[in-house]
């Protein structure tokens, strides 16, 4: 997401922005009339940022809520097919409400529909992202939404806050609003405890407490447990996301300004570094502190991972759903964090009907430890089928052509298709791995349709150029954070209420 050129000679770095706006900051939850008040600010705001040289991008749910309205239903339906219908109804006239909105200034608009398959499908990943940026280019905002009437529930994101931390990864957004209809993520419900206490700055999500188990507005189908998942996809790959009220959406120049301001040169900062603008002078920056004197509008802000990752590592993780699980031990273990590849002889089990080049999940094996869970690691695309994997596990690389009579691979799984949670690396992994607890991942997301022609390696490389090409064309907001970070270890994220689910 490359910010105009010619306003980031002229002061700070411009921002990529992607607003995510809620059913109920677009349609009023009882009469499912548009908020125009709301959707007019905005329009005000984005165009405001636009002018300030960022790039934006808008979510938009609500198609469900104005195709209630214009059908006169009164209640959201629970039928997966009428709910398609309405949305087929509802995004038309959504789409045209925010063109004739935008239209009074004068600033152009485009319709994105995803489903998870978009995702999942490599190509279609990075037609996505060439034609976002393509119309970012053109000074045009993007305004996305699920293609509700094709998704059915296995291609489903199933909730516009984890497609706008998609959306947002996908294009190296800097900054994702999660608007809503409260002031930000608090330790309980607000609406059903008037003693609920703000969450301001959310440094590390795995130390996060809250109760987010009671659902939303009767429209929404996320409530707050959902934009808690988005949060954690999106600063995983390295983009602060704010919760704040939709009903003012100035709040969202402010708070831009604010984080601007906070990573130019000489704002104080922690390390130096541009993603950590939780700890100045006017904030307490801690998982659950609360500001003394709020300097800037209310909201929580979830700070971006140091260690961010993207492009195909992030699609490797959250783009495709694994098909089975490779077991390995810890000497495998080891290696892998040092750069090399996964080959067989260090596979213990296979579980799952995998075919070559799906995503499967990574467990290491503690032998030492019998008792000991496996624990994912992180996720890969093998170059081997489960079956074929079953065959020549924990077997020397050159028994393989004996084994199955032919070697596609002398690796399990190529290190460039090795992407990790949780991280920690050996300072040898060409990029950085996730610190994303398993629990994030998009479950339920399809995988790409396996691709006939070519070895997995020729694949593979086809993939890379790519994803080269996309840099080498600037269609990407930042560099990859290269060689030699220190990934750390980050525990499974602990929302109160969620457990047992
Ligand atoms: N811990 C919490 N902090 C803030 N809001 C919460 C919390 N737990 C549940 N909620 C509910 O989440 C709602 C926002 O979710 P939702 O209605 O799905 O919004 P949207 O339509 O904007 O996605 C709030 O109105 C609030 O009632
Ligand atoms: N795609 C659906 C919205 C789904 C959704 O996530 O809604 P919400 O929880 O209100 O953000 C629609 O446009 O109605």
């Amino acid at each position: 997401m490359e910010a105009d050129s010619e306003s980031s000679m002229r002061g700070p770095r411009p921002l990529g922005v992607v607003i995510k706006l809620g059913t109920s900051s677009i349609v009023d939850e009882k009469s499912h009339e548009p908020l125009l008040s709301i959707l007019t600010l905005i329009v005000e705001t984005a165009v405001k940022l636009r002018k300030d040289g960022h790039r934006v991008i808008i979510v938009s749910s609500g198609a469900i809520g104005v195709g209630l309205r214009r059908m006169d239903v009164e209640k959201r339906p629970k039928h997966l097919s009428k709910l398609q219908a309405l949305a087929a109804i509802g995004q038309c006239r959504l789409m045209s409400l925010w063109d004739s909105l935008f239209n009074h200034l004068r600033q152009p608009i485009a319709q994105i529909l995803l489903t998870r398959n978009d995702i999942a499908d490599r190509s279609r990943y990075l037609n996505a992202q060439r034609t976002i940026n393509e119309l970012l280019d053109m000074g045009v905002i993007p305004i996305v939404n699920e293609n509700d009437t094709l998704a059915v529930s296995e291609i489903k994101f199933g909730d516009n806050d984890t497609l706008s931390a998609v959306t947002a990864a996908m294009v190296h957004a800097d900054l994702l609003f999660l608007m809503t209809d409260v002031d930000c993520l608090y330790d309980k419900n607000p609406r059903t405890n008037p003693d609920a206490q703000p969450i301001e700055v959310v440094e590390d999500i795995s130390s996060l407490v809250a109760d987010v188990s009671t659902a939303g507005s009767s429209l929404g189908t996320g409530g707050m447990s959902t934009k808690i998942v988005a949060a954690r996809l999106a600063t995983s790959a390295g983009v602060t996301t704010v919760i704040t009220k939709s009903s003012n959406p100035g709040n969202i120049v402010n708070i831009v300004k604010y984080i601007q301001s906070s990573r130019s040169p000489g704002s104080p900062s922690k390390s130096g570094s541009d993603s950590e603008e939780g700890d100045t002078p006017e904030i307490m920056s801690s998982s659950t502190s609360s500001l003394k004197k709020p300097a800037i509008p209310l909201h929580t802000r979830f700070l971006p991972s140091p260690h961010p990752v993207r492009d195909r590592y992030f699609w490797i993780l959250h783009g495709l759903r694994p098909h089975g699980t490779l077991f390995i031990d810890t000497g495998c273990y080891k290696a892998l964090l040092n750069k090399a590849g996964l080959l067989p002889v260090g596979v213990v089990d296979v579980e799952g009907t995998f075919h070559q080049q799906e995503a499967v999940r990574i467990c290491v094996v503690d032998k030492k430890h019998p008792g000991q869970q496996p624990q994912e690691v992180g996720r890969c695309l093998t170059n081997y089928s489960s079956a074929e994997v079953s065959r020549i596990k924990g077997k020397h690389t050159s028994e393989i052509p004996g084994l199955l009579g032919y070697m596609d691979s002398e690796y399990v799984a190529q290190r460039e298709s090795i992407s990790f949670f949780s991280g920690f690396h050996g300072g040898g992994v060409s990029r950085p791995v996730t610190p994303v607890g398993s629990g994030v991942n998009l479950a339920g997301m399809v995988t790409p349709k396996r691709r006939g022609a070519g070895t997995p390696a020729q694949e593979e490389r086809r993939l890379e150029a790519e994803d080269k090409e996309l840099e080498e064309e600037g269609l990407v907001m930042r560099g990859k954070k290269e060689e030699g970070q220190q990934v750390r270890f980050v525990e499974e994220v602990k929302i109160v209420g969620e457990e047992g689910k």
